[in-house]
């Protein structure tokens, strides 16, 4: 393997100390800690398991987490009264809404409801469209890309004037990765399913974000030699011989990436871990932002 290996678990715990710290600030100078309020409907397995790393993290940095758990069966009248609460709780200055939600559940008006200043997912179309916006600054930038653009910066990935692809142009990940590297003065190409030519112009970019949710999508003919790749896929592929039964992968075929790009993100280990780390992030701004304007009225 000739690249660098961009290890987002240290990364992301890094993150975690830096914020440590922050919060204390925090509490020393308002008295009172940042507050994330996490909705989980139904009964997920992989939900389940990120919600309970999600407050697992939110304790190990000082964010005081609020929770709602409700069944499946829960309407979405249900789902929109405990958004709504949290919204007018002065203690929570983050809500997330866990996804996907149950099917019946529209999650376009359960993202809708949060408010923009709580909106610490960034799922908000108002957050969104100031994203997009020259001139304008959203709230909050959705995680997952967000964490995608740290795990740059803080390689030592140079963006201005780069180019740079994006393989998927999902809502939550695409689209808003799109716009990061955008901001950041790459010149950028979204590639999505009917991209003629995905793999030359790939094969041309010197930052590559995989978001399309394809197995090993991506190989090493798609990859420039000395590019910068982010992998952002997790995928399950069976197999008898790992202990759960099943790997992960990412849409990065990793082995034969790594031999020509120069830095890289594993999966799992890469931009997983850093989800959660910008969650927290975009937490701990929310409540800074929030304790401010309390004094400042
Ligand atoms: N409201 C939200 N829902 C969902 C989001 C989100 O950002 N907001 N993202 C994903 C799930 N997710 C967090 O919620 C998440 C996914 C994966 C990881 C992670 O650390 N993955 C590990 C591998 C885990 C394993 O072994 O199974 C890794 O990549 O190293 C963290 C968070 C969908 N829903």
């Amino acid at each position: 393997m000739a690249a660098q290996l961009i290890d987002g678990k240290a990364i992301a715990e890094q993150i975690r100390q830096e914020l440590k710290a922050e919060v204390d600030v925090l509490k020393q100078k308002y008295g009172k800690a940042p507050g994330l309020a996490v909705v989980l409907v139904g009964e997920r397995k992989d939900s389940q398991t990120y919600v309970r790393n999600k407050k697992k993290a939110c304790d190990e940095v000082g964010i005081v987490s609020f929770g709602t758990d409700l069944p499946e069966t829960a309407s979405e009248e249900e789902v929109l009264q405990v958004v709504a609460a949290y919204n007018a709780d002065p203690a929570v200055h983050g809500i997330l809404v866990q996804l996907p939600l149950p099917r019946g559940i529209d999650e376009q008006r359960v993202l809708d409801a949060i408010s923009i200043e709580k909106d610490v997912d960034g799922f908000h179309p108002l957050n969104i469209g100031r994203l997009a916006m020259r001139g304008r600054d959203p709230l909050f930038v959705p995680c997952t890309p967000k964490g995608c653009l740290e795990l740059l910066k803080r390689s030592g990935v140079q963006l201005s004037g780069k180019k740079a692809a994006v393989v998927g142009r999902s809502n939550i990940v695409g689209m808003p990765a799109a716009l990061l590297l955008q901001r950041e003065d790459a010149t950028v190409t979204v590639i999505h399913s009917r991209t003629p030519d995905a793999q030359r112009i790939c094969a041309e970019a010197d930052i590559i974000i995989a978001a399309c949710g394809k197995a090993e999508m991506v190989g090493g003919d798609w990859i420039k030699p000395g590019a910068a790749v982010i992998d952002v896929g997790i995928n399950a592929v069976d197999d008898p011989n790992a202990k759960r039964g099943y790997r992960l992968v990412g849409d990065v075929n990793f082995a034969e990436a790594a031999e020509k790009a120069a830095k890289i993100t594993p999966v799992p280990g890469g931009v997983g871990p850093m989800t959660i780390a910008m969650l927290l992030r975009n937490c701990v701004d929310g409540a800074a932002r929030s304790f401010e304007a309390e004094v400042s009225a």
